[in-house]
């Protein structure tokens, strides 16, 4: 039975489904990473929030783990590259949190300028402090949003409801986007020199580490108020300090912080500082969403093979995985076949998808193809690590698609380039779900695939159906299946024969001894 461990608090409703899909489930919330580590080996699936780190190392101890699902959105915590190297899918929740994010980031823009929680303190403490507590309108100013995406947008919204003015860079925000949504685009220091509010929206990469640094900061309105509720470490939190102090900024609101659980931090006491725990995603509607789509996502990769959200792999919809699947086999026919034939250095493969198969979703096919080719090489390739395993080892990877169809309805064709030779194999479906292999070399034949094979090239000359057939017999080897194709002008024959179990390496010697046979492989799928 396929086994899942959620180890974040999550909302009850994330077990619920993984049981009524049949998948087994604990719940071990709060365990130290070598808690984590000694326990990690028994799943076949993990669901978290963002507390725990699936790092390298623990990912390194989860021997039999396929999936890692984020119940949000932020993939911080899990090393990626670690878990693709492993061959673990890892995905997330990208919509679930996003309406709940934003409010909450509004919410601290409202917090900031009224200075809601401190006038709470203070009213509550007895005091009445009417005129230490004067706000600020956030009508007609202008709010800069860096990072316009799902939760970016979405906020954006929000503030032109307010009748703010929004501003916003993101390099990948396309004008027609940024004018759907009322916001105009700008370049960064634009921006910086316009908002008075600035909301950060972006994940944290290279590009955006740090953003908020004592220079940054400097090109900056005197005054302005800032609201991060995506990630700590887009501020310098130091710069951030020196600059509330100064009165650069006016104000910071923030919910996520360099160093989390952010027990202790140097911006805590300061006035015009308004903190929550790394609360942006913290609703019932919004707990509820994620718990339901990391549950049914990791249990629809787990049980049926279909990819939602992932980060590190091609995603094939619940719709498309029965319709992909006899494309799958056959892909994986294709690819199992030229990597057992292929004796050389790969140096390039090309995919060449043709008729009713160019109109498919081939991501995967492909890597399923990258995968089988390469299996026979290592036991760790899956369709996860596939890409990079081929890039890793130079291995130059083409597609190309025509949609007509030329002899067959559906047909893909794998041409396997080494340092000697380019070889081609094509398969098709016949009625929509049989894979066959058509045409090998440029010899046809119409081939259907079994467990055990047996790929043998000959000379086109009499007498080597019989000789071979005798062999099996006298081995007690049952042939289910025999292909025959040559090119008659060449002389040269192929027989792809299914036999009923393995041949002995001494049969196997028989075989390759046998007048007019030039290459003798055993084939298993
Ligand atoms: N506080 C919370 O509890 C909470 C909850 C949910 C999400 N988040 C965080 O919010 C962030 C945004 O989430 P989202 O769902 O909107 O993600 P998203 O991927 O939909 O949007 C991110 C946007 O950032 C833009 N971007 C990337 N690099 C940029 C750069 N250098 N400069 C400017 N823009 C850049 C992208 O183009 C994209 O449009 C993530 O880091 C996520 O982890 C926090
Ligand atoms: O990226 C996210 O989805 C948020 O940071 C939410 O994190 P949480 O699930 O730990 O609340």
């Amino acid at each position: 039975m396929v086994k899942v461990l959620i180890s974040d608090k999550m909302s009850p409703r994330a077990a619920e489904i993984f049981r009524d899909r049949g998948v087994e489930v604990d719940e071990l919330t709060g365990m130290t990473p070598e808690e984590l580590k000694a326990c990690i080996g028994e799943y076949d699936g993990l669901a978290v929030r963002s507390a725990t780190k699936a790092t390298a190392e623990i990912i390194a101890a989860a021997t039999n783990l396929k999936v890692i699902g984020r119940a949000g959105i932020g993939v911080d915590n899990v090393d990626i590259p670690a878990a693709t190297a492993a061959g673990i899918c890892v995905m997330n929740t990208p919509f679930g949190n996003a309406i709940t994010t934003a409010e909450h980031a509004i919410a601290m823009m409202f917090s900031l300028s009224r200075h809601i929680p401190a006038a709470n303190a203070s009213t509550q403490d007895g005091k009445w402090e009417k005129s230490k507590f004067m706000g600020v309108e956030l009508y007609g100013k202008t709010l800069g949003v860096i990072g316009c995406g799902n939760i970016g947008s979405i906020v954006a919204d929000r503030a032109v409801g307010l009748k703010m003015k929004v501003v916003a860079y993101d390099p990948f925000l396309s004008p027609e986007r940024a004018q759907e949504l009322g916001v105009e685009k700008l370049e960064l220091d634009d921006l910086f020199a316009r908002a008075d509010y600035i909301s950060l929206h972006t994940p944290i990469t290279d590009s955006t580490r740090n953003i908020i640094n004592a220079k940054n900061i400097a090109k900056m309105k005197p005054g302005v108020r800032l609201i991060n509720c995506a990630r700590g470490g887009l501020v310098v939190e130091e710069d951030l300090k020196v600059a509330l102090e100064s009165g650069q900024v006016a104000g910071a609101a923030l919910d996520v912080y360099a160093v989390e659980p952010a027990k202790e931090n140097i911006l805590f006491g300061l006035d015009n500082v308004v903190t929550t725990p790394h609360l942006g995603a913290s609703t019932d509607e919004a707990q509820v969403n994620v718990a339901i789509q990391v549950a049914e996502q990791m249990s629809d990769y787990l049980l049926v093979g279909s990819v939602t959200n992932a980060l590190n792999m091609p995603s094939v919809t619940a719709e498309e995985a029965p319709k992909l699947k006899p494309y799958m086999d056959l892909a994986a026919q294709l690819g199992g076949f030229a990597g057992q034939v292929t004796e050389s250095g790969i140096k390039s493969v090309r995919i060449d998808y043709e008729g009713a198969a160019a109109g498919l979703n081939t991501k995967p096919l492909t890597s399923i193809i990258i995968q089988s080719l390469l299996a026979p090489l290592m036991d760790s390739i899956n369709m996860v690590n596939a890409a990079l395993v081929a890039k890793e080892r130079g291995i130059d990877v083409t597609e190309s698609y025509n949609d007509r169809e030329e002899d067959y309805q559906t047909l893909i064709r794998l041409s396997i380039t080494t340092e000697h030779q380019t070889r081609d194999i094509s398969g098709t479906l016949f009625g929509d779900d049989r894979p066959r292999i058509v045409n090998i070399k440029g010899i046809n034949m119409e081939a259907e695939i079994g467990p055990h094979m047996l790929y043998v090239t000959n000379k086109d000359k009499p007498g080597f159906i019989g000789a071979l057939g005798s062999v099996l017999g006298d081995a007690g080897v049952n042939i289910a299946t025999f292909h025959l194709g040559r090119h008659k002008g060449a002389g040269e024959a192929i027989a792809l024969i299914e036999i009923d179990s393995e041949l002995s390496a001494e049969t196997l010697d028989t075989v390759r001894k046998l007048p007019h046979v030039d290459q003798v492989k055993p084939l298993n799928f």
